[in-house]
């Protein structure tokens, strides 16, 4: 089965077209102003406004509150909601209710253990599991570091809830990735990039075209 693939830290047009054009079936949307791919709402409208309801639009947040993720599910017209920070279960389950959205909860691994707490505390809770590598002790961003962790932790792993992996990943590397992890999902930022926060529309499609192996 083809691997489903997010392009993560859509922030222009170009990158836009070219996530849609080579097939993308989820595209990222960074509300996190430390991030050198966060949009603004009006940004968020732009770049949203021409998805077709078969592409998911996932809006991401750090430890936002309410009002935050109100305006910007709105403004983007949002599908999923991703919680990049430490929010909680209880956190995940009242954005759930409240907003009546699909919510993925980020992961960060270095270890088997940081899975085994995160089936045992998120699994079946949220929607969707991210699967990303611990960030850098001097990252002031808590993902798209452009650091993997070892796939083979996630090698025969079963989840109630979908899941993605992520970190580090790019055109190179993402078909070992999948065949190891078997991710049914695969998400990147970094690696699809030119430089930190402008996307190259080649890597996209090369990124693309190498997780669904055509
Ligand atoms: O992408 C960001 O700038 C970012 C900032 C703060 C929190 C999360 C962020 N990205 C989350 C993602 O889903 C990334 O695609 C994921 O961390 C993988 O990133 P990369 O290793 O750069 O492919």
């Amino acid at each position: 089965m083809s691997c489903m693939v997010k392009i993560c830290g859509i922030n222009s047009e170009d990158a836009l077209i070219a996530a849609m054009s080579a097939g993308a079936d989820a595209l990222g949307y960074v509300f996190f102003p430390p991030s050198p791919r966060h949009i603004s709402l009006k940004g968020a409208t732009t770049l949203t406004k021409q998805v077709p309801n078969s592409i998911l639009k996932v809006g991401l947040f750090v430890e936002a509150g309410d009002e935050a993720l109100q305006t910007a599910i709105e403004a983007g017209n949002l599908d999923v909601i991703q919680l990049h920070g430490k929010e909680s279960p209880e956190r995940v389950t009242e954005v759930k209710q409240r907003f009546g959205l699909k919510v993925m909860k980020a992961i960060s691994v270095s270890t088997a253990d940081d899975i085994d707490k995160a089936q045992s505390d998120y699994d079946g809770i949220a929607d969707f599991l991210l699967f990303d590598a611990k960030p850098p002790k001097d990252s002031v961003l808590p993902g798209g570091n452009a650091v993997s962790f070892d796939w083979t932790l996630l090698t025969g792993r079963h989840f109630k809830s979908d899941w993605m992996l992520a970190g580090g990943l790019n055109p190179d590397n993402v078909a070992e990735a999948i065949k190891i992890s078997g991710a049914p999902w695969a998400d990147v930022s970094s690696g699809v990039e030119k430089i930190k926060g402008v996307k190259d529309a080649r890597k996209i499609a090369d990124f693309i075209h190498a997780a669904k192996g055509y």
